[in-house]
């Protein structure tokens, strides 16, 4: 499990907060600290205060993979494939294994068919999709995605839920204006002015959430199987 104790860490405070394995979707509104929180849990910072804990461990001790908001400001490489294989040749690892792995990721993700493009010929969309790969190819235990799948289309959104789904990642932490998305993850986080105002499984967290705007519509037209 992650465990974050006693957590103060700008505009977050958060005494305590247990993610299980599996996905969890963090909500809120604007400034509510989402990022802040995903921050942490990527290991991109340490809190000011308090713990942030993978199954004991601190976060540099575990392979993480993060992508965020606007992922191809993140790309190194000229050349997709230089691209993905980026976090195996950085590790030092043999060719063969980072040429395995860079088809793993690139198959997972199905982008096969761009490994040889250049970056900078991709739309936004396929960009994304490079950014998870390469995330993935390093066969992260967390992978952290920060609205990522902001720009994408219905199409690629799907592909990306189904590669999210298939990578067989222990522990995948998404914040997510998308709140059907958030209803098919195991658990949900609803943050509010830095603290958690809400966090378990999807149907407690949206039936605690009727109310507002970040109840699922789907669930609200009764088309789907919500609280
Ligand atoms: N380095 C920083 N120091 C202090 N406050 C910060 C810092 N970075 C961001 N903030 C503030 O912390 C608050 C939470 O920001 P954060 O980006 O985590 O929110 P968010 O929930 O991800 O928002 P959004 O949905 O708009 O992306 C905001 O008010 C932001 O201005």
């Amino acid at each position: 499990m992650i465990a974050l104790t006693d957590v103060r860490h700008q505009i977050l405070a958060i005494p305590s907060l247990i993610l299980p394995e599996g996905t969890t979707a963090l909500i809120g509104p604007n400034g509510s600290g989402k990022s802040t929180l995903l921050s942490l849990l990527a290991g991109l910072h340490l809190p000011q205060e308090g713990s942030v804990r993978f199954d004991g461990r601190l976060p540099r001790e575990v392979e993480i993979g993060w992508v965020d908001e606007f992922p191809d400001q993140s790309i190194l490489f000229t050349c997709v494939f230089d691209e993905i294989a980026g976090p195996s040749r950085f590790a030092c690892l043999p060719c063969g294994e980072t040429e395995r792995r860079v088809g793993e990721a690139a198959t997972l993700v199905g982008i096969e068919g761009l490994l040889t493009r250049t970056v900078r010929d991709l739309s936004g969309g396929e960009r994304a999709l490079v950014a998870l790969a390469t995330a993935l190819s390093s066969r992260p235990e967390v992978l952290v995605l920060d609205e990522f799948d902001s720009h994408l289309d219905e199409e690629t959104a799907g592909e990306v839920e189904r590669a999210i789904g298939a990578c067989r990642c222990p522990y995948v932490v998404r914040c997510t204006q998308d709140m059907e998305a958030a209803s098919r993850a195991d658990m949900v986080v609803f943050l509010k002015e830095g603290s958690v105002v809400h966090a378990g499984p999807p149907a407690e967290v949206f039936l605690a959430l009727e109310k507002t705007c970040f109840y699922p519509d789907l669930w609200r037209c009764g088309r789907a199987g919500g609280a």
